[in-house]
């Protein structure tokens, strides 16, 4: 196999014709490039004649969203490759399919999504997912569980720790998410119709000390293998199905991160309806956000503690009183990392479609004020919460403060 290099679409399609018992040899391929995310090339490749495509993901040596000026290791995609492994043995309905890894390009070859959607559009569209809870909930259980020391060998937990060190993805994670938004970082990027509040925020040092417990685990609790950015940019959906594409930020670190990061977009979603529907609709989409925010607490926390109940590989953790202990913490860091999340999607450099694509300046502003203004609260209240239904109240809370122009 040839040294790196970044794939032409014909040397992708070059590329996927060479995979063994994949595509006939004389089959008329088609190749586009159609990533639309921050890092990565991905190719289509796809039979015209069958119709049976694959695609293809190889990462840059830089990072796509900035350039040449970021580099960024091309061992990211064999994180990508062995984290997919990892999570296609343990929910293999919910997470894309892997077909082959190839080092020397950095190149994920994985099954075509096609017929999906990524969930962010389709919650942009307005659309439902009723399963979603459901599946993500039982995403994230039995991942975060059986990569712990709860649900696997503490010495096979460290051997696995090392495989997935992944320095510059977490300081990418480090800085946008945990520092950048809080101080007048070159790295942001923000609407000026919003400076006064984010001003409030780089002065808000009670919000900084949160902010720091919080990147404080980020950078020292490896709780359990985790996604890393689980957004809803991350997640194919249909009505009855959920894959979760894209774990390349994975590395061993606290569980709260991964559950607080598909809430947190949610809730984004959430802030950003203000934009685009009114009065009825908006009230209906609105419930079915929040009702989906909360049942993937709800849900995870059932089936992460049957898992504790059922699947424990340790003694002492049956300590009456530690489950009870546990869950609590993990539902307020969930919490504290949703906010942080929503946040960064405002100040930083990375934001969410569902609020910049708003066409209106004036809702697009509002809705920016009620993702801070929630992403805030929810850092701020973080360690004294003890239900999700307090999510539930800070959530409608801060609505009806920037519905009322407070
Ligand atoms: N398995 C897949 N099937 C179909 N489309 C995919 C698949 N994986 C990625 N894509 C497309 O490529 C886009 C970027 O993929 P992603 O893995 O998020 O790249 P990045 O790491 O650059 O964010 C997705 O939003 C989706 O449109
Ligand atoms: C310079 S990377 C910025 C941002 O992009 C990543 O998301 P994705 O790879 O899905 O586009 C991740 O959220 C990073 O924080």
């Amino acid at each position: 196999m040839s040294s790196y290099h970044a794939l032409s679409e014909q040397e992708a399609t070059a590329y996927a014709r060479r995979l063994p018992d994949f595509f006939a040899p004389d089959a008329e391929l088609s190749c586009r490039e159609i990533g639309d995310g921050n890092l990565n090339l991905v190719f289509h490749i796809q039979d015209q004649g069958s119709g049976k495509s694959v695609i293809l993901k190889q990462a840059l040596p830089y990072a796509k969203v900035v350039g040449e000026s970021w580099p960024l290791t091309l061992d990211r995609a064999r994180i990508e490759s062995e984290a997919l492994a990892v999570q296609g043995r343990l929910c293999p309905e919910l997470t894309v399919r892997l077909i082959a890894y190839e080092p020397e390009l950095a190149l994920t070859v994985m099954e075509d999504l096609s017929d999906h959607v990524i969930m962010r559009r389709g919650l942009i569209e307005g659309r439902r997912y009723p399963h979603f809870a459901e599946h993500i909930s039982e995403f994230l259980a039995r991942t975060l569980f059986f990569t712990s020391d709860l649900g696997m060998n503490q010495q096979e937990k460290k051997i696995q720790t090392g495989r997935f060190i992944n320095p510059e993805l977490c300081k990418i994670t480090e800085d946008l998410i945990f520092d950048d938004p809080y101080t007048d970082s070159e790295n942001n990027s923000f609407d000026e119709a919003i400076r006064d509040e984010v001003e409030r925020i780089w002065q808000d040092s009670a919000l900084h000390l949160e902010v720091m417990l919080l990147r404080q685990k980020f950078l020292t609790e490896g709780q359990a293998l985790l996604h890393g950015d689980l957004h809803t940019g991350s997640v194919f959906v249909t009505e009855t199905s959920t894959k979760v594409i894209d774990p390349e930020f994975a590395y061993y670190g606290p569980m709260g991160f991964d559950v607080g990061a598909i809430i947190a977009n949610l809730l984004l979603n959430y802030a950003a309806q203000t934009g685009w529907k009114e009065g009825a609709d908006l009230a209906d989409y609105r419930s079915y956000l929040l009702q989906t925010a909360t049942s993937i607490w709800e849900q995870f926390h059932v089936k992460f503690s049957s898992l504790w109940d059922e699947q424990l590989v340790d003694r002492m953790a049956a300590t009456p009183g530690y489950k009870e202990h546990y869950m609590k913490q993990l539902l307020q860091d969930t919490v504290g990392f949703a906010g942080c999340k929503m946040v960064r999607r405002i100040i930083g450099l990375s934001h969410v479609a569902d609020i910049d694509t708003i066409p209106d300046a004036s809702r697009k502003e509002k809705a920016q004020r009620l993702a801070l203004a929630i992403g805030k609260t929810l850092i701020k209240r973080n360690r004294s919460l003890a239900s999700i239904d307090e999510v539930l109240d800070i959530v409608q809370t801060q609505w009806s403060a920037i519905e009322q122009g407070k």
